[in-house]
């Protein structure tokens, strides 16, 4: 218990010290513009038309300086890669315009069309390639997976995660190394995700209990069951589980609408915490890295490193599952055959226990399907995450200079008729007898990325989706609201930290299995 108030003591303390840092950067922002300002204000005693004409003048220089250095550097990078195809781009922004849209990985599959699967963008100052086929990601991710393997450096990742200290932003080098070890052998093994099976099956008890006292009317299955996701996680990583769901679920909002400003000092004040009971959780295991003067280990992770993880097992842990389970929930109420296959399945091989029970989850034969259609159509990631070319090199004899941002659009990929047919329409089917998994050998299907970056939490991500779709299609027949016809369900989609359903999914749950939920 002492453990677990110094945890939250701490975040709190570290929530103040980065507010105070914010502040101080604030205050340095408002020193830095009154330094420039000042000298131009004291010359108000002169003649006030020299002064329009100054005010006119200087920042017309400034412009066409900072516009010519920039346009400089562009022109050394347009000349040196000629070649490679893209479309047209304005001075100074690039191709910024063409991104100015809600779902970018669409207007990256319009302009791959025309332009070809390897095509090249400027973003700002960013020389960016954009992958759109499953020949050239495997290029990237597997031939030169070595090259580019870093990701860009953000000063977003920079505030976010501690300098970059987690695994995701970490440059490619020893330390990101290091904690992808830590990873394989200590985090994220089958048998640590298996240790949290009881703090899944109590979870997700405790949404179908939910679920059933409002039986018969509509339920917010998005907040519902981002609510039980995040409540899993946070009991895997710290051994306690968070109350205080309103307030929980407008901070995960917030935060993967508005990436900015989203901290780990923000995050854990505001939730209420309780203690339950759980074997070792992933603070404990990061614990034993870090930094003191004894250790001896071959990585010392401060404390700051540590939080840094953990942030990255909520952000990247939390939002995907539950973005999945309602992609899958939306997929299955549009087909009813799916939707009965499934529930059969779940409902034939639980029956008799009365319950679903997480160690016979791999009999669920179609549901494994589903999921695995469900992350071909709607991977949560459809962009995967940018990589970053760690030095100059040649792909297809096209010039790729040191730097340049690598973008694979994984989205297009998957929907891609070359490669699937039907490729548009949802039928789990299509991977019955297929050799295709998540591993990322399979490069026209890679919602979990591949090559050295690929996703390190796959495990525990499969195993939240596939357990929460049972528990939801095992104790409930489900109707859409308001005599809403299947086909009329909006699919819109809304890009963020993840790609959701624009609308939350709001289903209605009728008959429930007499079990357990009374
Ligand atoms: C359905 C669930 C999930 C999906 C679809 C997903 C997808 C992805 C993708 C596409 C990447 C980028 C791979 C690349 O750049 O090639 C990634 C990276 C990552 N994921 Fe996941 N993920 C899921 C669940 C999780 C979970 C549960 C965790 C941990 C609790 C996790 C932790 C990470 C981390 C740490 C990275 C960064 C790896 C690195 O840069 O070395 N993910 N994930």
């Amino acid at each position: 218990m002492n453990e677990i108030c110094q945890k939250i003591k701490f975040a709190a303390v570290e929530a103040t010290r980065k507010q105070r840092q914010q502040a101080i950067n604030i205050t340095k922002i408002h020193i830095l513009i009154s330094t420039f300002r000042t000298p131009y204000w004291s010359l108000v005693t002169m003649d006030s038309k020299v002064l329009d004409l100054l005010a006119l003048i200087i920042p017309f220089f400034l412009f066409v300086i900072v516009a010519l250095k920039i346009w400089r550097n562009l022109s050394k990078t347009e000349s040196s890669t000629n070649v490679l195809p893209g479309p047209w781009k304005l001075p100074i922004v690039g191709n910024i315009p063409h991104l100015i849209t809600s779902t970018p990985h669409k207007k990256l599959r319009e302009l791959a069309k025309i332009y070809g699967p390897l095509m090249h963008m400027q973003l700002g100052e960013i020389f960016t390639i954009i992958v759109s086929s499953p020949e050239y990601a495997k290029e990237i991710m597997k031939t030169h997976d070595v090259i580019f393997a870093s990701r860009p450096h953000t000063l977003a990742s920079d505030i976010l995660s501690y300098e970059s200290t987690n695994i995701i932003s970490a440059p490619y080098g020893n330390y990101w190394r290091q904690l992808r070890k830590i990873c394989t052998v200590e985090l994220f093994t089958q048998k640590r995700v298996n240790s949290f099976n009881q703090i899944r099956e109590e979870e997700l008890t405790n949404l179908v209990k939910m679920i059933d006292s409002h039986k018969g009317s509509p339920v917010n299955l998005t907040e519902a069951v981002l609510l039980s996701i995040y409540n899993i996680i946070s009991r895997a990583a710290f051994g306690m589980k968070c109350k205080g769901k309103e307030e929980f679920i407008s901070l995960v909002k917030e935060a993967v609408i508005v990436a900015t400003g989203f901290t780990i000092g923000d995050f854990f004040p505001s939730a209420k915490w309780l203690q339950s009971v759980t074997e070792e959780d992933l603070v404990d295991v990061l614990l034993k890295f870090q930094d003191v003067s004894d250790c001896n280990q071959d990585i010392c992770l401060t404390i700051n490193n540590i939080k840094a993880i953990i942030l990255d097992v909520f952000g990247a842990g939390g939002e995907t599952s539950a973005t999945t389970i309602n992609w899958a929930m939306a997929e299955i109420i549009r087909d009813p055959g799916v939707m009965k296959k499934a529930q059969v399945e779940v409902r034939e091989v639980f029956g008799m226990k009365g319950r679903v029970d997480e160690n016979y989850i791999n009999e669920l034969k179609y549901l494994k399907l589903v999921v695995k259609e469900t992350l071909r159509l709607h991977p949560p990631a459809p962009l995967l995450l940018p990589r970053e070319c760690r030095q100059t090199c040649e792909l297809h004899g096209y010039h790729i200079p040191v730097k340049s941002k690598v973008i694979v659009n994984a989205w297009a990929i998957a929907r891609d008729p070359n490669y699937w047919t039907e490729a548009e329409r949802f039928y789990p089917e299509r991977f019955i007898d297929s050799s295709i998994d998540y591993k990322g050998n399979n490069f026209e299907y890679i919602p979990f990325g591949a090559g050295r970056r690929i996703c390190p939490g796959s495990n525990l991500g499969l195993i939240n989706v596939e357990l929460a779709l049972a528990f939801l299609l095992f104790h409930f027949d489900w109707k859409l609201p308001n005599g809403m016809k299947s086909e009329d369900l909006d699919m819109t989609e809304v890009f963020g930290v993840t790609v959701r359903r624009k609308d939350d999914l709001y289903l209605i749950p009728t008959t429930s299995h007499p079990f357990l939920v009374r």
